[in-house]
């Protein structure tokens, strides 16, 4: 399994006691709430939450996604041919419809609203996907020297798929044994850390291949610190 070198000292913006601070309140929030189930599974903590999103909502997204999307990209210096075939686009944080759903998700998960980069529209269309991958950083890459002074590591992912392909377009946990269907409106939420706040490799997951049909997804990763903030200074 993939390791990165053990830092030789503390690293405040990859830090365990933060991350795991961060995954208890997330957790006890999402296991208080009806409408959300856990996907059982001992080696990482994933939930679903069915109809998040309405049918006219996730139309006003799909259509905001097909306006902006140029093909996606990844960090400098872990680009590969291939790895990430889709296109995808920024949702604007200060737009009144964006903001309203990135507060209602933000909400579910109980963490602030700015600890969450800029929201991702993307779409796959046949043949396109997202290669195995970890959402968390890698402390290791050259990116790290940008990203982890711009608001530290990743904690939560949350997902919302807005239409359903005719086939394929699963999003795999290729070490869990996990696969997860789109279902337009449902919201897939992880937590990229172990309940000791140390990085979980095993979240390792893959959008596969749409084979028919089209996927429209939107993405929200979360910080370990106050993302806004940190990328204002970073500007200025
Ligand atoms: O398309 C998917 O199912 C996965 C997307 C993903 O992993 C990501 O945006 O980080
Ligand atoms: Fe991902």
């Amino acid at each position: 399994m993939q390791t990165d070198t053990p830092a030789t000292e503390f690293d405040p913006n990859n830090d365990p006691a933060k991350l795991a601070r961060i995954g208890a309140h997330v957790t006890k929030r999402l296991n208080a709430n009806p409408l959300v189930q856990q996907v059982d599974h001992e080696d990482a903590q994933l939930y679903l939450y069915q109809g998040f999103l309405s049918a006219k909502d996730c139309k006003t997204l799909i259509a905001k996604i097909d306006a902006d999307a140029v093909p996606s990209t990844l960090y400098k210096g872990t680009e590969q041919q291939g790895f990430r075939t889709s296109y995808s686009c920024h949702l604007n944080r200060w737009d009144p419809f964006i903001a309203k759903v990135e507060a209602r998700m933000s909400d579910v998960l109980g963490i602030d609203n700015n600890y969450a980069e800029t929201m991702q529209g993307q779409r796959y269309q046949v043949g396109q996907e997202f290669k195995a991958h970890h959402d968390f950083f890698h402390p290791s890459q050259s990116y790290w020297a940008h990203e982890g002074p711009g608001g530290g590591q990743r904690s939560w992912t949350a997902m919302i798929f807005l239409n359903e392909p005719k086939e394929g377009g699963a999003t795999e946990f290729p070490h869990l044994g996990l696969g997860i269907r789109p279902q337009a409106g449902m919201m897939l939420m992880w937590n990229n850390a172990k309940p000791d706040g140390t990085l979980n490799y095993k979240t390792l997951h893959t959008g596969t291949p749409v084979t028919r049909g089209v996927k429209h997804i939107i993405t929200k990763w979360y910080r370990q610190n106050d993302w806004l903030e940190a990328t204002s200074a970073q500007m200025s």
